[in-house]
């Protein structure tokens, strides 16, 4: 399938995937890195190019806005994580209003009688089975009539390749007009969907893909020619309504992706009904997400009418298997100290330090070099691509320690992480305990059942934050420890440097 850029200069210019161009920081201006991808020392540009402050006190830190995780971003590094599928042990539950809808699921990908081309792209791209998600998924997508689809599932568990078959296999390559619409949150978001699609309808020789994002210019008076048509919902809005440049009404496939991230921005959700308003009847309304609240719920029903609903349950976090550990600091610098002491043992594994805000995780990266020791750091600093590529080399172990802020608490895994620091606990805006934040960020400890270990660094003034978060997940006790080791714990002989303190620290 040929991008638009090659349909001889008239049509949209396709802009470059993430991740997937030659030049990654083409398409986001970032700051500089460290020249291996991670950060290091004396970097012209970098933050430690500048004199960087220690918060010196926890009132300092807390009047900086702590780092939270934008939705789309943590999206976007998902889909470039995950090269492949996420396995998932629970089962799909499917829902229906309609009983009389046939409802099965596939083992093949034969079953579903694709065209030769593409049942070729989708076995190139290494498929060999459906995924779970797909298996259940693909009969009500490919159903005829059509059959509208509200679909949940953790990220990389296989939607995006679902409904891109489906569209893929919904449109007619011989009439050269839109026939499906799909939106996504953001550009980025759009071109990842986009590049699957051309992935996996490679074969297809006369289905085109373009995209309603800003920077694609499209000039004057042009009538798309592409089956489908990917974008942003404002953008998208603009092309159907003010610039007509394609007739809603022969629109059969509306997709909503990432609808999750989507309530979450501002405007989007009135956007996406009102293009949904525009779409003939009986074009089939398909809607993902990767959670499911209350307002989704709401959103969701607005868009797809009689929906059939399926779920994949995500695999839940627990800290049973985690022990935890919190040391009460004077300041900074004894939480400094501890983290040193622990150092030795904490790169036995691999382990993440959390900050609450970028500042302290500069500082802390800054002075952790300076005094010798390897360490990534990850913040909202770096582009997307970046910190895939930070990610990517933790994952393969090139760094044991990965500081980083809650841009990371959540959805990135790494099976090696044994050890988890909260170098500031996660508090909300009332200054209370983030529950859910302290769960996701221990939980990279304990992925995939194995047992962790995690230490929280405390404010001797934010002591009472422990006793809500063992009060909040009870039968999970925290276990005090000393800041620094007891004297003389270091023995020559051990491979530890401080045996003493860490077995009193491990509970061995
Ligand atoms: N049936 C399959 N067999 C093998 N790999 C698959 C299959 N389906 C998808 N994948 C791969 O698994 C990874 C995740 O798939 P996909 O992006 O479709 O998941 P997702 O649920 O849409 O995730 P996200 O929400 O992050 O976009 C991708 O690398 C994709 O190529």
């Amino acid at each position: 399938m040929a991008a638009p850029a090659a349909s001889g200069g008239r049509g949209p210019q396709r802009p470059r995937a993430p991740g997937r161009s030659p030049s990654p920081s083409g398409y986001r201006s970032s700051k500089p890195l460290g020249r291996d991808g991670f950060f290091c020392r004396r970097q012209e540009g970098s933050v430690l190019g500048h004199r960087r402050e220690p918060p010196h006190s926890s009132e300092d830190e807390e009047s900086e806005e702590e780092e939270r995780e934008d939705l789309a971003e943590s999206s976007l590094l998902n889909k470039l994580l995950h090269t492949s599928l996420v396995e998932n042990s629970h089962d799909v539950e499917v829902l229906q209003q309609d009983p009389s809808s046939p409802l099965f699921s596939i083992r093949t990908f034969e079953e579903l009688h694709l065209k030769k081309e593409l049942l070729q792209g989708v076995y190139t791209m290494g498929f060999n089975r459906p995924s779970k998600i797909q298996a259940n998924a693909l009969p009500i997508l490919m159903a005829h009539p059509p059959h509208n689809l509200i679909a949940q599932s953790q990220s990389g568990t296989g939607k995006t390749a679902a409904f891109v078959l489906a569209m893929l296999s919904r449109v007619k390559g011989a009439e050269r007009y839109p026939q499906c619409l799909c939106l996504a949150p953001t550009c980025e978001l759009s071109l990842q969907i986009g590049h699957v699609a051309e992935k996996m309808g490679r074969f297809c020789n006369d289905i085109k893909v373009t995209y309603a994002v800003q920077g694609n210019r499209v000039s004057a008076g042009t009538v798309l020619e592409e089956q489908i048509v990917i974008g942003t919902p404002g953008t998208m809005l603009d092309w159907c309504f003010k610039r007509r440049l394609l007739n809603m009404r022969r629109i059969c496939m509306f997709v909503l992706d990432e609808a999750d991230v989507m309530i979450d921005t501002q405007g989007f959700s009135s956007q996406s009904i009102r293009i949904q308003r525009a779409l003939p009847k009986d074009c089939q309304m398909l809607l993902f997400s990767a959670t499911f609240k209350e307002t989704l719920w709401k959103f969701a029903l607005q868009i797809v009418s009689r929906p059939i609903i399926i779920k994949l349950r995500q695999e839940e976090l627990t800290l049973t298997n985690i022990r935890q550990y919190y040391f009460v600091c004077r300041n900074w610098e004894q939480k400094y100290e501890a983290l040193c002491n622990l150092y030795g043992s904490i790169t036995i594994g691999q382990a993440m330090i959390f900050c609450q805000t970028r500042r302290s995780a500069d500082w802390l990266s800054m002075k952790m070099i300076q005094d010798g020791h390897q360490v990534a750091m990850l913040t909202a600093e770096l582009s997307i691509v970046q910190r895939a590529e930070v990610i990517q080399r933790f994952r393969d172990a090139k760094e044991k320690v990965l500081i980083t802020t809650n841009v990371c608490a959540r959805g990135i895994d790494v099976a090696q992480v044994t050890i988890v620091v909260n170098f500031g606990l996660p508090i909300n805006r009332q200054k209370q305990p983030d529950f859910e934040t302290y769960l996701h960020r221990i939980g990279r400890a304990g992925r995939f059942g194995k047992r962790g270990i995690a230490f929280n660094m405390v404010d001797s003034h934010s002591v009472h934050l422990v006793h809500c978060i063992e009060e909040h997940f009870r039968e999970c006790p925290l276990f005090p420890c000393s800041p620094v080791p007891p004297v003389q714990p270091r023995t020559k002989s051990s491979p530890l440097g401080h045996p003493v303190f860490i077995s009193a620290v491990a509970g061995t």
